[in-house]
């Protein structure tokens, strides 16, 4: 069978039981069986949890319903003072006749009455008792007491009532007894106990006399006087049966009191054989009272003259009777006793021997117990935790009044007591050890006597609340269980064959107190639960807002693993970009390191795999073709403005030297080819290596020093063809690399001349050479580097960077076979021309400030105010050299353009350059200025901005351009183009 499992709840909580037992087959769950061919069978509908009832219900905070004070009542103690006698009813009361019954010896007291005489008097003066009220007395020592044993007056108090010596009968009875009487004619069930010493009215108290009735008397003309409120007179019927316990030698006996009566015995509380006289009135009554009066063991005592020797018990008993065919509850098993102790004697004052003796041993010994009973009941009730002494079983008395003395029923005691002196210590041993039994409570004892009718008032709700926390079956154990008691009562009283009712009585108390007890244990049970369901309750209300903030929590956590995820997905975009730009930043790293190599002698080695002395031309060459794109790369490491601002100073300093600072960059080379950026080239770069053309007659060399490798550009110039070289040499280091031609710089500057068959290569392998690109490096202590870019030898570009003129015309050697000592005149033709003249004897150069017209527009370079920084467009045309113009002019190819850089310091304007013969001296000068030459890479890229390089070099073609360039052109915009983009995107990384 297919059966559905429940929807989830997400608070549920899932209770697993023990394995559940085989249930009875009942009908109804018969009926609940689900046929196998059901397919559409629902889940049943779980009952909520009753919530809202539990919240509602208001647990007590003592669950014990016993606890309850309004249904508890007290121990009702009485104090009866009797009043001090005169002594001639003493005299009379100790007449031999009237002690007829008292046994020998006789009280030795006796013997001397005189004094007894002066002592009754004294006592008749004085009384130790005195009520203050109607609920305390005070208890005064006697005098002698008071001076030697310093006795106190004591005050006693909480009584119900105390009666004072001059109380009446009627008085006691109505305040008394009389409640009790009227809760026994209204159903209830009470004992009226007498308590007091020898001789201090208790018989009086109960009995009384003919012309004063005791309460018993009064209590029969009660109970038959006619109901004038009801209109009719009851239909009832009552009992009395009388019943003494006295002692013998080997323990105490039972007989009956009524006419005809014997002795009893005592089985579980109950008497066996006990009389019960139907009296239908009053005087039937009295007439039974006073026959069992006669039949009560007394004896005469020195207490009393007619001192009871036994327990007497009477008990009134309501028999059921019936108004016109309906039962009358109230009058079912009600009992009515009054017990008439026998008074506690001092044997010092009463003087018994023998038989005596021993009934004042009984009789004392009953007094204890019955005391220890409501003193045991008393500290049980104090604390429960004691246990409840069984202190009854020492006596039939006790066994009897057992319920009573344990509180299950109702009772009330009557202390009487002497007030005289000579009665100081037995009226202050009474009060001390009887008055705190005023604290003693009975619980509902009223409850327990009709629980039948309890159970049966429940209200609806609380049978409902049961039925919710109990269970059905609860509630029917509980109507079963009222049931039984019902049956079970009857039965009893049905199965009773004695008729008499005393016996019928105790049985039937009994179940109810035991349904009492059940009842009372399921109260508590629900307490119990309901307090459990309450605190479950708030513990799953606390869960719950836990549960709630744990969710709120793993909601955010939640979140944020989003938004991280996001991050994470977009780092790794950004990773992907930067990997897609891998080469780029390759490229970088690589100019990074082309950079570095620069400044590394030892790396530049490596990578060439030639020292400067083991230069080889064919390898240069090889490298050069491999340089060209390096040439492209390695200006955005030092296009920067260092360099600029390293002029500025430079130029400011030596600005009274005459120095001027030349700084050409050769920044694009389009002459070639292999200038078309090809960034995966460039690991094969060899800058330090350029052989761009021959210088046809002089060579131009020096060192240049920067802040690391010092990079110069020797530049020979052989003939009619250029040698152009560059040395690397790094700072303080005296032996330069010098890299295409393969001279040192110390050869170079020592000589000043470089011969032609050192020096020069092979002129027609120079002119096939790719690399255009010359740079003329100046100066000593200030340099001018110039880069000529030439293609197949025509129109090479100067490039020049900043360096005094002064050193200029030191250092440059321009040698030619031709016409060496020539003067020569250069010029520059750039924003800012510079002309470069020079005499046989030596070289000037001419600086002219002044932008032309073609350029000016394009300048970009105002920042600095003593440099000018201009695209600078030279050509070996405006470069004159008037020694060797003619033959430069035939190997410069006129379309050949190189866009350089030119700054130049405006303060040197004019420079007196040093002649060839003081050139050759110069490195005799003791003072050179500083030199500063940055590669020909780093002012290019530096100012790269200021480049127009496509515009010029159009121009510069068409204007030169003849029909074998026109050729190349697409390739060379081309070039600059890829360049262009190429230094765009490395600034910007
Ligand atoms: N309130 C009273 N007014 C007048 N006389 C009283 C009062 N109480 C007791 N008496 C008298 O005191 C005497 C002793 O009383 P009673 O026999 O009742 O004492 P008792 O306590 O019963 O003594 P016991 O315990 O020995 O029987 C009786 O003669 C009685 O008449």
């Amino acid at each position: 069978m297919e059966t559905k499992s429940p929807p989830t709840c997400p608070y549920s909580v899932t209770v697993r039981r023990n394995p559940p037992r085989k249930a009875r087959p009942t009908t109804t769950a018969k009926s609940r069986q689900i046929p196998a061919h059901s397919s559409s069978w629902t889940v049943p509908e779980v009952p909520s949890f009753p919530t809202e009832e539990i919240l509602s219900m208001e647990v007590s905070e003592n669950p014990n319903p016993k606890s309850d004070s309004s249904a508890s009542e007290n121990l009702r103690v009485f104090l009866r003072i009797r009043p001090l006698l005169p002594s001639t009813t003493l005299i009379r009361d100790q007449n031999p006749k009237s002690r007829a019954r008292n046994v020998w010896p006789q009280n030795p007291a006796k013997k001397n009455p005189a004094r007894d005489k002066i002592s009754n008097k004294k006592k008749t003066r004085d009384a130790c008792v005195k009520a203050n009220d109607h609920q305390s007395v005070t208890l005064s020592p006697p005098l002698n007491l008071q001076e030697s044993k310093r006795v106190k007056s004591e005050v006693y108090e909480g009584f119900s009532h105390v009666f004072a010596s001059d109380s009446s009968q009627e008085e006691v009875y109505e305040k008394m007894v009389s409640p009790l009487v009227e809760d026994f004619l209204t159903g209830k069930s009470g004992m009226l106990a007498t308590l007091g010493p020898s001789g201090s009215g208790k018989t009086h108290t109960v009995f009384g006399t003919p012309r004063d009735p005791g309460i018993l008397p009064r209590t029969l003309h009660r109970i038959f006087k006619p109901n004038v409120e009801m209109g009719s007179e009851p239909r009832r019927s009552f009992s009395i049966s009388i019943f003494e316990i006295q002692s013998e030698r080997k323990g105490e006996k039972l007989f009956d009191l009524s006419p005809g009566g014997a002795e009893l015995s005592m089985q579980n509380s109950t008497i066996k054989g006990l009389q019960e006289v139907t009296v239908s009135d009053a005087r039937q009554a009295e007439s039974l009272v006073a026959h069992a009066m006669l039949n009560r063991l007394t004896a005469s005592t020195n207490a009393n003259s007619q001192s009871s020797r036994s327990q007497c018990i009477i008990n009134i008993c309501s028999v059921a009777s019936k108004f016109k065919g309906e039962d009358d509850y109230q009058g079912n098993n009600v009992v009515l006793s009054i017990v008439d102790l026998a008074g506690a004697e001092r044997e010092k004052k009463t003087g018994n021997q023998g038989a005596r003796l021993v009934e004042s041993n009984f009789i004392n010994n009953t007094s204890m117990v019955f005391g220890l009973c409501l003193r045991s009941l008393l500290e049980h009730q104090k604390n429960p935790k004691r246990p409840l002494q069984k202190h009854f079983q020492n006596s039939l008395l006790t066994r009897y009044l057992r319920d009573y003395l344990e509180g299950k029923k109702r009772m009330a005691l009557i202390l009487t007591v002497k007030s005289g002196e000579e009665d100081y210590l037995d009226t202050t041993y009474l009060l001390r050890h009887a008055s705190p039994f005023m604290r003693i409570r009975f619980d509902n004892v009223e409850e327990q006597q009709n629980n039948k009718r309890q159970s049966q008032a429940l209200s609806r709700n609380e049978r409902l609340k049961r039925m919710k926390f109990s269970g059905v079956e609860a509630c029917v154990i509980e109507e079963g269980n009222a049931n039984e008691d019902e049956h079970r009562t009857s039965g009893q009283v049905c199965a009773k064959e004695d008729p008499k009712i005393f016996k019928s009585e105790i049985p039937d108390c009994a179940s109810l107190e035991s349904s009492y007890v059940e009842l009372a244990e399921k109260e508590r049970s629900s307490q119990i639960w309901q307090n459990f369901a309450k605190a479950f309750w708030n513990a799953l209300r606390q869960y719950k807002e836990k549960l709630k903030v744990a969710e709120h929590e793993i909601q955010h956590l939640t979140e944020n693993l989003k938004l991280e995820k996001t991050r994470y997905v977009e780092l790794e975009k950004k990773l992907e970009e930067a990997k897609s730009c891998g080469t780029c930043s390759q490229q970088k790293s690589v100019e990074i390191a082309l950079v570095e190599t620069e400044r590394n002698f030892n790396q530049r080695e490596k990578l060439n795999g030639l020292g400067f002395s083991d230069f080889d031309e064919s390898k240069a060459d090889l490298c050069s073709s491999n340089t060209g794109p390096s040439e492209c790369h390695c200006s955005p490491q030092k296009y920067d403005s260092t360099p600029r601002r390293d002029q500025v100073m430079f130029s400011k300093t030596n600005i009274e030297q005459h120095a001027f600072n030349v700084r050409a960059a050769s920044e694009s080379i389009r002459t070639s080819d292999k200038f078309d950026f090809n960034p995966d080239e460039n690991q094969n770069i060899s800058p330090q290596v350029q052989v761009r053309e021959y210088c046809p007659s002089q060579w131009v060399d020096k060192e240049q020093e920067l802040d690391g490798p010092v990079r110069s550009l020797v530049v020979g110039v052989v003939d009619d063809s250029y040698f152009s070289g560059e040395f690397s040499q790094q700072k303080n280091r005296k032996d330069p690399i010098f890299s295409g031609s393969g001279h040192n710089a110390e050869d170079l500057q020592d000589s000043k001349c470089l011969e032609m068959d050192d020096a020069c290569v092979d002129n027609e392998q120079v002119k096939d050479a790719p690399v255009r690109s010359l740079v003329v490096d100046v100066g000593d202590d200030s340099s001018l580097s110039v880069e000529i870019s030439q293609k197949y030898q025509i129109d090479p570009i100067f490039s020049g960077s900043g360096h005094n003129a002064g050193d200029l015309q030191d250092s440059i050697c321009l040698e030619t076979d031709d016409t060496n000592a020539d003067v020569t005149d250069l010029t520059v033709s750039s924003s800012q021309s510079l002309v470069m003249r020079r005499d046989e004897s030596c070289s000037s150069v001419e600086l002219d400030n002044v932008l032309s017209e073609e350029e000016q527009g394009s300048s970009n370079l105002p920042e600095l105010e003593d440099i000018v920084s201009t695209k600078v467009c030279a050509t070996l045309d405006s470069l004159v050299c008037e020694s060797r113009v003619e033959k430069s002019e035939e190997l410069l190819d006129p379309l050949t353009s190189v866009q350089e850089n030119l700054v130049i310091t405006k303060d040197s304007e004019d420079v007196n350059a040093p002649s060839s013969e003081q050139r050759v001296d110069m490195p005799s000068k003791p003072e050179k200025p500083r030199r500063r030459l940055l590669p020909a890479s780093s002012v290019l890229l530096r100012d790269f901005n200021t480049l127009d390089i496509d515009d010029k070099s159009e121009k510069r073609k068409e204007s030169k351009g003849g029909k074998k360039f026109n050729a190349d052109e697409r390739n060379r915009t081309q070039g600059s183009i890829s360049l262009l983009r190429l230094l765009n995107h490395n600034v910007r990384v």
